[in-house]
């Protein structure tokens, strides 16, 4: 099966107004491209950012949202407020999140449900320690993530998400998994769910995500199961971000 790529660029809490639109500017440079290109500014900004690349292919997508539909939750942003900014995806269960604000498996996967319901697209991070890796618990510690979110939406709408495999031992540090390191976990991704629904398995696209860099991108999307990438701090400069996209074909 055919699956198209998606390169996004996940800003986290970067830039400001004038930094934006000077990046903005450089991006929607971009060629046309087989694969769909996405930016995930700060709250802040997706008015702005909205608007800028309403005419061009860019898509939307938000860095959180809340589990909660409207009501008394002070600093929180609901689906539908994104969906008035015309976000496509919202990134959820990112190991910051898990890690400093302490979102769990269990949490993630209410906000996972909730994305759906509202028609917006889940791209679900997973993905290990370096701790765990070295003791072999990498499958484990993915699958563990994935079933939680299964266990409350099924196997049946488990294509209607975007998985984004980012070993945490990868974010930010420089160290990218080799390309050869993220097929391996892809293809056991892809062989777990394999196994519960085989069209499921195949149409799913799972992004690689974790110090992707324009030098590395051309091997790591020549693996067959990496279907594009979820990129960090390489999203903040508009010529090597292209350059990914341009990997990616
Ligand atoms: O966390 C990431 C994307 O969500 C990856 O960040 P870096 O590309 O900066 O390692």
């Amino acid at each position: 099966m055919i699956r198209q790529k998606i390169v996004a660029g996940n800003w986290k809490m970067n830039g400001s107004l004038e930094s934006i639109n000077v990046l903005l500017d450089g991006l929607l440079k971009m060629k046309d491209s087989n694969s769909e290109v996405v930016v995930a500014p700060s709250f802040p900004y997706l008015s702005a950012v909205s608007n800028k690349i309403a005419e061009s292919n860019l898509v939307l997508a938000a860095q959180n949202v809340s589990q909660e539909e409207k009501g008394a939750y002070t600093g929180e942003v609901s689906t539908s407020m994104l969906s008035d900014f015309g976000v496509k995806y919202v990134l959820l269960g990112h190991s910051e999140r898990r890690s400093l604000y302490a979102e769990t498996n269990d949490l993630v996967a209410t906000k996972v449900k909730t994305v759906l319901d509202s028609g917006l697209t889940p791209m679900l991070c997973i993905g290990e320690t370096l701790s765990e890796r070295e003791s072999d618990k990498t499958l484990e510690v993915c699958t563990r993530q994935l079933q939680a979110v299964i266990d409350v939406i099924g196997i049946e709408s488990f294509d209607k998400l975007v998985i984004a495999y980012e070993p945490v031992w990868a974010i930010g540090t420089g160290l990218s998994a080799s390309s050869e390191q993220a097929q391996e976990v892809h293809q056991s991704i892809r062989a777990f769910l394999a196994a519960m629904s085989d069209t499921v398995s195949q149409r799913v696209q799972i992004l690689y995500g974790g110090s992707v860099k324009a030098s590395t991108s051309s091997a790591l999307f020549a693996m067959p199961d990496v279907d594009g990438a979820l990129v960090g701090g390489a999203s903040l400069d508009a010529k090597e971000f292209l350059e990914i996209v341009k990997a990616a074909g």
